[in-house]
């Protein structure tokens, strides 16, 4: 198989180190470069990789990327940082899987809006891809651009997928109630994160005003193809990673639960990597897999959507492998499984 020759950019963290890990299982890439601030082994920023990749980090320089062949670069960087990495890149003829929120929200006023910055790049935010392969898959194979999309936001898009695209709920004030690991804010150290402030504890945040709603109501009114309004509240979990959703919406007419799961049986035919379930799932079942389980109830006339995944593979780093496949025309589930 031919290898596509890549480099992952923000080395030292989080979702990068799930990211190499899966490519160095992959037999269609070769990492040819980890980008750091830090000019460290990839081995002494994560020790996990010792004897699995024998690679010291380099400065991020987009010429000496092009000139070691670099195909395609994965963003591992904060939002804001990736919209001023990624524009060379792109000059250069290097394909970039972004796993920040920088090329997610086709409007930059909404981005605006919602992160308080200003979007600098709206020549590449206007052929940017969004990369949820389950309900944007079409438009993937050859893009140069992928917005790889939020952790939180797939347990939502895809939990109500079946019925906004069927049109089986109200598509105002959806409440969804979400949870995440502390890995989650990824790994540099702030006070929420610190582990006496979270740990035996749970705490709401950005309640009202976080960043994924809209990113959320994009998708959704995409796929209703109308708009949609949703609560969103995210929750900080005493635990590593893993990301749970319960999400209510209301009928647009009487459903049967068994109705429901057939309908979600349906639509995700031929998607590998959403498994319907009728017991609810738990975040354990998913962990280190790039698997979004959800399972659909009826309970006194509400639909409850209740959905999990693991925030840094499915959430991060294995959805972008999965784009990966889906850009350079390899099968879905290869390295993924
Ligand atoms: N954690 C998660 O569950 C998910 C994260 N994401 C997104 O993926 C991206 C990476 O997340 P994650 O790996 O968790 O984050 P981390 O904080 O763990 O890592 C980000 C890395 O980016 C590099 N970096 C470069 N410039 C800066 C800068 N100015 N400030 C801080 N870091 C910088 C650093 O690497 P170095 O020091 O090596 O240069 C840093 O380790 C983010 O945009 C995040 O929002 C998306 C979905 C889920
Ligand atoms: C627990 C925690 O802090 N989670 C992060 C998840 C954000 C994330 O990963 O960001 P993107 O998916 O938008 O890139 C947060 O709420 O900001």
């Amino acid at each position: 198989m031919q290898k596509v020759k890549v480099a992952v950019l923000g080395g030292s963290g989080y979702t990068a180190v799930e990211l190499i890990k899966l490519l160095l299982r992959h037999p269609g890439a070769e990492i040819t470069a980890v980008t750091s601030r830090q000019a460290e082994h990839v081995a002494d920023l994560h020790p996990s990789l010792l004897g699995r990749l024998d690679l010291q980090c380099e400065p991020f320089d987009p010429d000496a990327l092009k000139a070691k062949g670099v195909q395609v670069a994965f963003g591992c960087l904060p939002h804001g940082t990736s919209m001023e990495s990624i524009p060379p890149l792109l000059d250069r003829g290097i394909r970039v899987i972004d796993l920040s929120a920088d090329y997610r929200l086709r409007d930059a006023t909404v981005y605006q809006e919602w992160y308080k910055e200003t979007h600098h790049d709206a020549k590449n935010l206007a052929h940017a891809v969004y990369g949820l392969p389950e309900v944007y898959g079409d438009t993937l194979a050859g893009a140069r651009l992928i917005a790889n999309p939020g952790c939180y936001p797939q347990t939502a898009i895809l939990g109500l997928a079946p019925l906004a695209a069927n049109r089986l709920i109200e598509l105002s004030g959806i409440v969804i109630d979400s949870k995440s690991g502390v890995s989650g804010a990824g790994r540099t150290p702030k006070l929420t994160t610190h582990f006496p402030e979270c740990n035996e504890s749970v705490s709401a945040y950005s309640v009202g005003t976080h960043r994924h709603t809209p990113e959320i109501e994009q998708a959704l009114g995409d796929i209703a193809g109308a708009a949609v309004s949703v609560i969103f509240t995210p929750h900080l979990m005493p635990m590593d990673r893993g990301i749970f959703s319960t999400i209510y919406a209301t009928p647009t007419k009487p459903v049967s639960e068994a109705e429901l799961t057939a309908l979600y049986r349906g639509y995700f035919a031929g998607k590998p990597f959403v498994r319907v379930r009728t017991a609810p799932p738990a975040t354990k079942d998913t962990t280190g897999t790039n698997f979004l389980d959800v399972c659909v109830k009826v309970v006194r006339g509400k639909v409850l959507v209740l959905a999990a995944e693991d925030n840094l593979i499915r959430g991060a780093s294995g959805v972008a492998v999965q784009n990966f496949n889906r850009v350079f025309g390899f099968p879905e589930t290869i390295g993924l499984l």
